[in-house]
């Protein structure tokens, strides 16, 4: 049933994966969507989303599969991008509009516009929300509500192509900013790509510990746990991001030593009231963002 005035008669969904699936199934819910067709390489994985009810027809011939679509979101891991994007660009027809959800946006921007024609519209696009799973199976209807999506629309983004990525966002349950792709690979690096290192380091760090004969992981508790929730994300995806977004996360990477550096320091020399300050600014700055 429709319960918006807002549809996509023929969405395409290269990459049925969290993302991708999540985007299928909040869009479903809102009856804002015709037929979805998704795309994928993993045949298991297809069949699966097709169990699952996210898509209504499967195919792993990604031009076949996008060539009559209205709008396709491409959900792949971001080095796959445009690679997917210049095998499909020469047959989607005309007023086709293109976006992504790629958590890096200035390469990706730099590897698609290329490829653009005129009849072709793209609008580069990136959820923030996400979990630590991946695949058709981790998939949720819910996964975009009251959460953000940054679009970062260039110079050669079409006015309408930006409103009807826009709607599609708003109609998942998301509220939509506009800004620079530059902005947001900064934005991104600190809030998202430092973490991720930071939990993967940690984790690392401490379950190579060898100092008694047995896995001292097994003490972990809510700290640890909550802290390193994110670093059973899927390594490919943070290899592909990690190798896309150098400079900004580099830069955050030098910014964490340095306070990391400092702490330390603290620490060493027994620093008290320096200690209670770090923290207590710190938990003022997390406290607010509930
Ligand atoms: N996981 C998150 O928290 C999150 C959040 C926001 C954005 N993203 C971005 O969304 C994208 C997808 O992430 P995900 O978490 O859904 O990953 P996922 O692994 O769950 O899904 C990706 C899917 O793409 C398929 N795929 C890989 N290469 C392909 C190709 N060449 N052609 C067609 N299909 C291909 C995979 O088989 C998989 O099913 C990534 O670009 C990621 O950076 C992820
Ligand atoms: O919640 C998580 O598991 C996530 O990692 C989601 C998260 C994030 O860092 O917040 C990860 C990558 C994205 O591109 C957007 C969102």
């Amino acid at each position: 049933m429709t319960n918006t005035d807002f549809f996509i008669p023929r969405l395409a969904i290269v990459g049925v994966g969290l993302i991708g699936g999540s985007l299928a199934l909040a869009l479903r819910q809102a009856g804002a969507v015709g037929e979805v067709i998704g795309i994928g390489r993993g045949l298991a994985n297809l069949e699966k989303a097709l169990e699952l009810g996210i898509v209504d027809e499967i195919t792993q011939d990604v031009v076949a599969g996008t060539r009559e679509a209205d709008v396709v979101f491409l959900a792949t891991p971001v080095c796959k991008l445009g690679e997917v994007a210049a095998a499909i660009i020469p047959s989607l027809k005309d007023g086709a509009v293109v976006t992504d959800g790629g958590s890096v946006k200035a390469s990706v921007i730099a590897e698609i516009e290329p490829l653009l024609r005129p009849e072709v519209s793209f609008v580069p696009g990136h959820p923030i929300a996400g979990t630590e799973q991946s695949g058709a199976e981790a998939a949720f209807a819910s996964l975009y509500r009251n959460r953000r999506c940054i679009l970062t629309p260039t110079a050669r983004t079409s006015g309408e192509a930006l409103e009807l990525v826009q709607r599609m966002w708003q109609t998942s349950g998301s509220e939509v900013v506009v800004m620079e792709a530059e902005k947001h690979d900064r934005i991104l690096a600190a809030i998202s790509h430092l973490p991720h290192m930071v939990a993967y380091s940690l984790v690392n760090a401490v379950g190579s510990y060898d100092r008694y004969e047995e896995n001292i992981l097994e003490y972990s508790a809510g700290g640890f746990r909550d802290f390193t929730r994110i670093a059973s994300s899927d390594p490919s995806m943070w290899r592909d991001i990690a190798l896309t977004n150098p400079e900004a996360l580099i830069e955050m990477m030098e910014r964490f030593e340095c306070f990391f550096a400092e702490l330390k320091e603290d620490v060493r020399s027994g620093k008290g009231e320096r200690l209670y300050e770090f923290f207590q600014r710190s938990k003022e700055l997390r406290d607010n963002i509930l």
